[in-house]
């Protein structure tokens, strides 16, 4: 149980732990190359640990040596089959991505999750795979994990995402690399392009017209990787900062990759005071630090288009929203149902047990404001991400905010109460 307490502002200059989407391509990528990949800033929250151990689990030699990580790759067809179960624990992004690479493979792998992962859509991945030849089992006529997966001698396809999802688009490019001719995934919304970037620092064979990646069969080789600090982790503290007035936080060496930089655009619609200082290029990413003045903030509509840029903040900026002067409507984010918990239902239900005015949509939500925020108990339905963002409400409450089941926070910050009691004042 976490207890949050109300304080007067948000100060220091601080850095949040690595990217977890950059952390988790990085231990895949590093298997399948050839050579060493050492990886600076790894993520150590639990769910790049099943990475690592589901890429132990299919041979990979993976060691940690100080604060990097060493991999040491074996190539495109360097992979064995496991000996046991795969357990991405609760991870998305694991399963979805792996299953791209282990459609490749000529060997079985069983992979399956906690009990959050096995209730995920996987059907959206297994229907472009198996469109490739690989040969994809599941329960519920094959839409849920378990997953079974039997791969190798994939053709390529020409796929149009139906939903605009990262992890799809990734799997359909990683079984691309073991395909004969030319794959081509288009997606009709900019989803995190972060595998692309990646890829092309391998040395993979990837290119981009328009909105359709193009993609072929070719060798990896392993490289150094710095992972940038995770913009989605820097949201929270982000939020607290620009809505708490008196404020003044730096974060340093933020991914600054714009598919990701959603949640600054919308705080300064907001009316948000936020500046990027000492930004740089470093494996193809933009790393920069981001400084943040509070002031008031008002309402805001944010919709469609925008969502798959800040997908994972929606919980945080629904907070920003509570604080803020005037309607917020938040459109088009569906696809909020679908990852640890039914995020819309989860804020909604536990924003209005502080007192906070909000409305459930069917894509969405609706938040008036300012609102007066309550102490009190509420649940994190062992989603890290509504863990945090109901601690961000805690610290504007007028009586403690008590989070139940807020373990689930180590998924991807392990150090946010730490991180949160050096800003707080
Ligand atoms: O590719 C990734 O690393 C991710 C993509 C997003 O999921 P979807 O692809 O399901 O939108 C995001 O919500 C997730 O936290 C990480
Ligand atoms: C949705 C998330 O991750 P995943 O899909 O990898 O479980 C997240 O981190 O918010």
């Amino acid at each position: 149980m976490l207890r949050v307490n109300r304080v007067n502002k948000i100060q220091g200059i601080i850095a949040v732990p690595g990217d977890k989407s950059i952390s988790h391509r990085s231990i895949m990528l590093a298997s399948i190359s050839k050579g060493e990949t050492v990886i600076e800033n790894f993520l150590r929250g639990e769910d790049c640990l099943s990475t690592i151990d589901c890429c132990r689990g299919l041979g990979i030699r993976i060691e940690e040596e100080g604060k990097k990580i060493i991999v040491y790759g074996n190539g495109l067809s360097g992979l064995k089959e496991p000996e046991d179960v795969l357990n991405v624990g609760n991870s998305g992004t694991t399963i979805r991505l792996l299953s791209g690479i282990l459609a490749g493979q000529e060997f079985l792998t069983i992979i399956t999750g906690d009990s959050s992962i096995r209730r995920r859509p996987m059907a959206r991945i297994a229907t472009p795979l198996r469109e490739m030849g690989a040969i994809i089992e599941g329960r519920d006529n094959g839409r849920l994990a378990p997953l079974s997966i039997k791969g190798g001698g994939l053709k390529a396809i020409d796929y149009t995402l139906p939903v605009s999802s990262a992890q799809v688009k990734s799997a359909i490019m990683l079984a691309g690399l073991f395909a004969n001719g030319n794959t081509k995934v288009t997606e009709t919304t900019q989803s995190r392009d972060h595998t692309e970037r990646m890829l092309k620092a391998f040395g993979g064979n990837v290119k981009k017209e328009d909105n359709t990646i193009i993609i072929s069969k070719s060798d990896l080789y392993g490289q150094t990787v710095e992972v940038p600090g995770d913009i989605s982790s820097a949201a929270f503290f982000m939020v607290a900062a620009a809505a708490m007035p008196g404020s003044n936080l730096t974060i340093q060496k933020v991914g600054l990759n714009p598919t990701r930089t959603g949640i600054i655009d919308v705080l300064k619609k907001m009316g948000a005071d936020i500046e990027m200082e000492n930004s740089f290029v470093s494996g193809g990413e933009e790393i920069g630090d981001i400084i943040i003045r509070g002031c008031k903030l008002v309402g805001t509509c944010i919709e469609k288009e925008i969502i798959p840029r800040l997908i994972d903040e929606i919980p945080v900026i629904a907070v920003a929203a509570a604080l803020a002067e005037g309607k917020t409507t938040i459109t088009g984010a569906e696809e909020l149902k679908f990852k640890e918990s039914n995020r819309i239902t989860a804020m909604v239900t536990e924003m209005k047990k502080l007192g906070i005015n909000i409305t459930e949509l069917t894509d969405g939500m609706e938040i008036e404001g300012p609102n007066i925020i309550g102490g009190g108990n509420v649940e994190s339905y062992g989603d890290h991400r509504i863990a945090m963002a109901m601690a961000i409400c805690g610290l504007f409450a007028n009586d403690t905010v008590k989070i139940s089941n807020s373990e689930c926070i180590s998924i991807s910050f392990p150090q946010f109460e730490e991180r949160l009691k050096e800003i707080t004042l």
